[in-house]
């Protein structure tokens, strides 16, 4: 479970999350929703140890974990999904989930020259894993296909199944499914929720299509103006009149109130 305990972020004088308050619970797919600049991805960034809070705390299971750094948290299961490095682009998905686990022996020279029949056996592990990975979200016909090549849905489950390299427990999506044809996004949405459901992955999610949100998530936490404004299901949320009035004016209202 995170909790997050009136967290602020300042950039000079601008305040970006002023105050905000919430619980991800163990198990949840928690779905982020509000309107463009409510502070969404700054909290995000947060809690995922990109930046460090103003003031606040954010605790994981009841340990304080405010402002420790990315791979502090990647150590402790807590991960933030990013876009494939430019540098990794040339390297095939396969290459690229293999790349993913911390400690692994081969990192250091002295390891290289003493250790290569155990290096030997990690990497044959690590590929094994990378397959399953692949097979698990039915890309594994992409192994060979250089990243760079994949379409922006590819790539959404390809950022996805190196969370699974490192069987992370809480997962930080920043909308996944922006940009992403009907049927991929169908696809990572049956590995989202597989993830959740066999494999006890707790999901928080920044998502703008309603649709999505609904399929799968609850509870959902609407921001706006660097706060939290309400929390409940999706059915609650879409008719909160506070969450109707946030969205009111910037064009949105209709993704919030249609359906
Ligand atoms: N590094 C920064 N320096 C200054 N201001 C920033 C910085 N990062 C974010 N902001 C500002 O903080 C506010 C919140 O931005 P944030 O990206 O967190 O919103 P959001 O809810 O994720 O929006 P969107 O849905 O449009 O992505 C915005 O007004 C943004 O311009």
């Amino acid at each position: 479970m995170i909790t997050v305990d009136n967290l602020v972020m300042r950039f000079g004088g601008f305040t970006a999350v002023n105050g905000a308050s919430l619980t991800i619970r163990e198990g949840s797919i928690t779905g982020l929703i509000g309107p463009n600049g409510a502070g969404k991805t700054t909290l995000f960034n947060c809690i995922a140890g990109v930046l460090k809070p103003t003031s606040g705390t954010v605790t994981m299971s009841g340990e304080a974990i405010t402002g420790l750094a990315p791979h502090q948290l990647f150590h402790k299961g807590l991960l933030r999904t990013f876009q494939i490095a430019h540098e990794f682009s040339s390297l095939s998905v396969r290459e690229n989930l293999m790349m993913v686990p911390a400690d692994q022996s081969g990192e250091t020279l002295w390891n290289t020259w003493t250790r290569r029949r155990r290096i030997a056996a990690e990497e044959r592990a690590n590929m094994k894993k990378a397959d399953e990975v692949l097979e698990f979200l039915t890309i594994d016909h992409l192994a060979d296909e250089k990243a760079g090549a994949l379409s922006g849905g590819q790539k959404k489950l390809l950022e996805l199944g190196r969370t699974m390299m490192v069987d992370a427990r809480i997962v930080f999506l920043d909308e996944v499914g922006a940009g992403v044809n009907r049927t991929l996004l169908n696809t990572i949405g049956d590995a989202i929720l597989r993830l959740n459901r066999e494999r006890g992955y707790t999901f928080c999610m920044i998502e703008h299509d309603m649709d999505f949100i609904a399929r799968l998530c609850d509870p959902v936490i609407c921001m706006a103006e660097g706060g939290v404004l309400a929390e409940g299901s999706i059915a609650e949320i879409k008719a909160d009149p506070q969450v109707i009035e946030a969205y009111l004016g910037t064009g949105l209202k209709n993704k919030v109130t249609a359906q």
